[in-house]
This record gives structure tokens, C-alpha cells and sequence, in this order.
């Protein structure tokens, strides 16, 4: 099994600002002859405030990684470190509270609930951490500023743009403060002149927030403005091209 480190792993071990780190990870599905190897021996270690852009084609791992990254999947082997939490090791009530507290999500599909209002949308991390009623107000009506949607927070997905949609996306992602963002994708369903603008949005906001970002792509726009390119390979995670700008 070849171990590719990258990131602040690969400079002498933990650095303070380290508040992602997954190590030899691997993913298995399935058994015998239709085994597949989805991660085959993962390291990767994200700062505060970097955005990571993890490019690969189909079926390179990419998805599987995110979500052992971020709890929703367990590794066959390795560790998955997020925050102050060892994941493989947690017991699942501190891995789903490793989620709410630490992680925001960004789907491609946008992940809006259809009968929600824009504000409430972005709202539902607030309830699931049982923010005071008027705190949540408060951060929901800046997290919609932030992204340009202030004047749309009575609108439901359906009545928005493909980009409005991803915007109040990344507000629901961001509005709790996480560490961590995670975004499968962000762009696949936007048009490349509003992906550009969406990933120059999500760039700006991880530097903002001093968020450790890993974002997953085919879109040679997204790797362009990441401060970090990785390329995935079957399962194998390797530095890629410094992004040109
Ligand atoms: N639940 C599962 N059961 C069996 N195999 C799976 C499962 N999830 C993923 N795989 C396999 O693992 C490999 C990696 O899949 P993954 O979805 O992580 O790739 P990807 O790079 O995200 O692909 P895409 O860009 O098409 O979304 C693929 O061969 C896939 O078929």
C-alpha cells in the first residue's frame, strides 16, 4: 500500500492550525471478487483557513473521502482526526455532535428543503444546535448578507437561481461557525461564469472565517482558486499543480 502525506502532515507532524487530518485511511465496499478499494491509504492534513480543491475523475474516491472526513462514513482502517475529536475512536453520540458543532456541508445538488423559505433553510443548523431563538435571527439575517442574498431570505429554493440556490447553500454551511467545510462538487450544476462566481464567494468566505476547506471537482475554474490542489487516483491522494493564481 503506497501512503501519499500531503498538507502540514507531510512539514513535521501537528501544526497548531491543523483542524483536519485523516491518516493511512482506507475505504473498502463490498467483499471477494466485487471488493473495491475506494481510498487506499489516505493522509491528508488541512490548516485553518486553506481551501484544499481534491480533483479526480469518477470514481477516484472523491465523495468517499469527504464523508470520511466528515463522519458520515468509517474507514476501513486509519484515522480520521476533526477538531479535538478522534472520529474512528468516538463513540457515534460525540461523531454526530463532531458534525453539528465542527463540519458545514455544500452539495451539489444544493441540499435545500423545498418547502423552506431561503432564511429558514439556512436557519436549520442554528435549531439542530439549539441557538436562542433571537441569536438565530440575527445570524441568519448576516449569514444571507454575506452572500449577497439579503433581500431574498422570504424566498423559497424553487423561486431562486441555480447560484442563489448554492448561495443560501453555503450560508446554511457556514451560518454555525463550523472549522470545517466540506463541499462535494459545489458548482457541478451551475453554468461556468456563476460557478466562477459561487467558488470565488466560498474562496473569500474560508479566508474570512479562517475555515479548513476541502472541496471535490472536476472543474478546472475550481482548481484555480484553491490554495491547494490534490489529485485523486483510484484511491491514492497525490500533490497536484500549484493552483496559477
Ligand atoms: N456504498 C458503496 N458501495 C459500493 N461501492 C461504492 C460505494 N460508494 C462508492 N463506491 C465505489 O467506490 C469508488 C469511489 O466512489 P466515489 O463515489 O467516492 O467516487 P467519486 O470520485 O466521488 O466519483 P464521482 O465523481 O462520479 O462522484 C467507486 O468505484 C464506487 O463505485
Amino acid at each position: 500500500m503506497t501512503t501519499v502525506t500531503t498538507g502540514p502532515a507531510a512539514h513535521g507532524g501537528a501544526g497548531p492550525t491543523t483542524v483536519l487530518r485523516c491518516t493511512d485511511v482506507t475505504r473498502t465496499f463490498g467483499r471477494g471478487t466485487g471488493e473495491v478499494h475506494a481510498l487506499r491509504g489516505v493522509s491528508l492534513a488541512v490548516a485553518a483557513g486553506e481551501l484544499v480543491v481534491v480533483r479526480g475523475p469518477s470514481g477516484s474516491g472523491k465523495t468517499t473521502l469527504l464523508n470520511v472526513l466528515g463522519g458520515l462514513d468509517v474507514p476501513t482502517s486509519g484515522r480520521v482526526r476533526l477538531g479535538e475529536r478522534e472520529l474512528t475512536t468516538a463513540d457515534p453520540d460525540e461523531v454526530l455532535a463532531a458534525r453539528r458543532d465542527e463540519v458545514g456541508y455544500v452539495f451539489q445538488s444544493f441540499g435545500l428543503v423545498p418547502v423552506l423559505s431561503a432564511a429558514e433553510n439556512v436557519e436549520v443548523p442554528l435549531r439542530l444546535r439549539r441557538t436562542p431563538a433571537g441569536e438565530r435571527a440575527a445570524r441568519v439575517a448576516e449569514a444571507l448578507d454575506r452572500v449577497g442574498l439579503a433581500g431574498h431570505a422570504d424566498q423559497r429554493p424553487d423561486e431562486l437561481s441555480g447560484g442563489q440556490q448554492q448561495r443560501v447553500g453555503i450560508a446554511r454551511a457556514l451560518v454555525a461557525r463550523p472549522r470545517v467545510l466540506l463541499a462535494d462538487e459545489p458548482t457541478g450544476q451551475l453554468d461556468s461564469a456563476t460557478g466562477r462566481r459561487v467558488m470565488d464567494l466560498l474562496r473569500e468566505l474560508v479566508h474570512d472565517d479562517g475555515v479548513a476547506a476541502v472541496v471535490t471537482t472536476h472543474d478546472p475554474e475550481l482548481v484555480a482558486r484553491a490554495d491547494r490542489v490534490l489529485d485523486l487516483h483510484d484511491g491514492l491522494l497525490r500533490d497536484g499543480a500549484t493552483p496559477a493564481a
